[in-house]
């Protein structure tokens, strides 16, 4: 059997191994119809199209994303073909709450008697709502799916108008009843108040990247740009927090993502499932002995770190940019989930 998987998965081997003969590693993005002659399983990240042209010469058994996104999946070409797939929901969203968190701390931004909005109230929008509502912030949710969340629901337009901190977590969607793209722009931007922290760790396009420049009092924290990866210069220098595209990128994140699909793969062929026990590693010592919130934060994930590595590195044109942001993702030196150190 005949696995193509994108080369920047990790735990493959370990997962995968015993059951196929051959494991083809390619580069996500430039993946080619050709290369998925005879594959049995393709597993990949946000980064590869898989629709009608991927498949064009052979369609597998079996598709994965070993991501929470699905946007860059053809589900109904996937379904028209009857082509199972799988992503792996929730497997980086305290990856993502985690930098949010770090973030914050990061930029001192106070929380105790300040309001926050999250947009998109699912997997990590609430666990970042619960987070911040439990470090002494208002918080409400914007998400015209949900009759109810962790926190009160309100419109977009009130939440921007009453929120300190805002926090974007949406899919990417690009049409249907509530699309998500431009949700925040040059216009809605003028609702906020002076000063306020905007977050994106959900989609590049679902902030315009014409808000970043319809205002210069708000403080933007970028994980995920409209024009991505091909990144301008002017959006980063807007940027008072930006990383390439890898809030999910904890270690642990990462590898859970491709131990779902790897279950969902397993279901499907009646091979036994294996627990995530197995396969997580044992907890670490915690990083400090510190009680304070933004002390054990900066211990455990040292945001500037990846904003440092981030400004260094993307200097050049967009299109240069582009080629540094994936390599930057690639070679990403890894964190921990504030989850893995025994704080006990
Ligand atoms: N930066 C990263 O590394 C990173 C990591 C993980 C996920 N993501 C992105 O974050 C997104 C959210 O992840 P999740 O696990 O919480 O997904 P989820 O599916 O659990 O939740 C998404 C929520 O957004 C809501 N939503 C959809 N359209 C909306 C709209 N127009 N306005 C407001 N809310 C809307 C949905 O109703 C849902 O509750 C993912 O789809 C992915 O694109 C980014
Ligand atoms: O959708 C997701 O799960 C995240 O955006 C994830 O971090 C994407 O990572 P990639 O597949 O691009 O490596």
């Amino acid at each position: 059997m005949k696995l193509v998987v994108d080369e920047n998965i990790p735990g493959v081997d370990a997962l995968f191994g015993g059951y196929f003969d051959e494991i083809v590693r390619l580069n996500g993005r430039t993946m080619s119809a050709e290369a998925l002659a005879n594959c049995d399983a393709l597993v990949v990240r946000s980064v590869t199209a898989v629709d009608r042209k991927l498949l064009s010469g052979h369609l597998p058994k079996f598709v994965g994303t070993c991501t929470i996104g699905t946007d860059h999946l053809d589900i109904p070409f996937l379904t028209q073909s009857a082509v199972p797939w799988s992503s792996a929901p929730g497997c980086n969203a305290d990856s993502v709450a985690d930098y949010v968190m770090a973030a914050l701390a990061a930029l001192e931004q106070p929380l105790r008697g300040q309001t926050a909005a999250v947009v998109g109230c699912g997997n990590v929008g609430s666990r970042v709502a619960l987070r911040l509502q439990s470090l002494g912030a208002t918080v409400v949710a914007v998400d015209p799916n949900l009759t109810h969340a962790v926190v009160p629901l309100t419109s977009l337009s009130e939440a921007l108008q009453i929120a300190d901190i805002c926090c974007f977590h949406t899919p990417l969607v690009r049409d249907g009843r509530y699309p998500s793209v431009g949700l925040l722009n040059e216009a809605n931007i003028q609702l906020l108040k002076k000063g306020a922290v905007i977050v994106n760790a959900g989609r590049g396009p679902v902030i315009r990247d014409a808000a970043l420049f319809a205002r210069e009092d708000i403080r933007w924290v970028l994980d995920v740009w409209d024009a991505e990866p091909a990144v301008s210069q002017a959006s980063i220098a807007r940027a008072e927090i930006a990383t390439p595209h890898i809030a999910g990128y904890a270690n642990e994140a990462k590898l859970r993502g491709t131990w779902m699909i790897f279950n969902a793969w397993a279901a499907l062929n009646d091979i036994p499932t294996v627990g995530w026990e197995q396969v997580a590693g044992a907890k670490l010592a915690r990083p400090t002995e510190s009680k304070a919130w933004q002390d054990q934060i900066a211990a455990s994930y040292d945001i500037w770190r990846d904003d440092g590595i981030f400004r260094t590195a993307l200097r050049g044109a967009p299109e240069e940019n582009a080629v540094t942001f994936d390599g930057l993702r690639k070679h990403y030196p890894g964190r921990n989930e504030f989850s893995r150190f025994d704080w006990e």
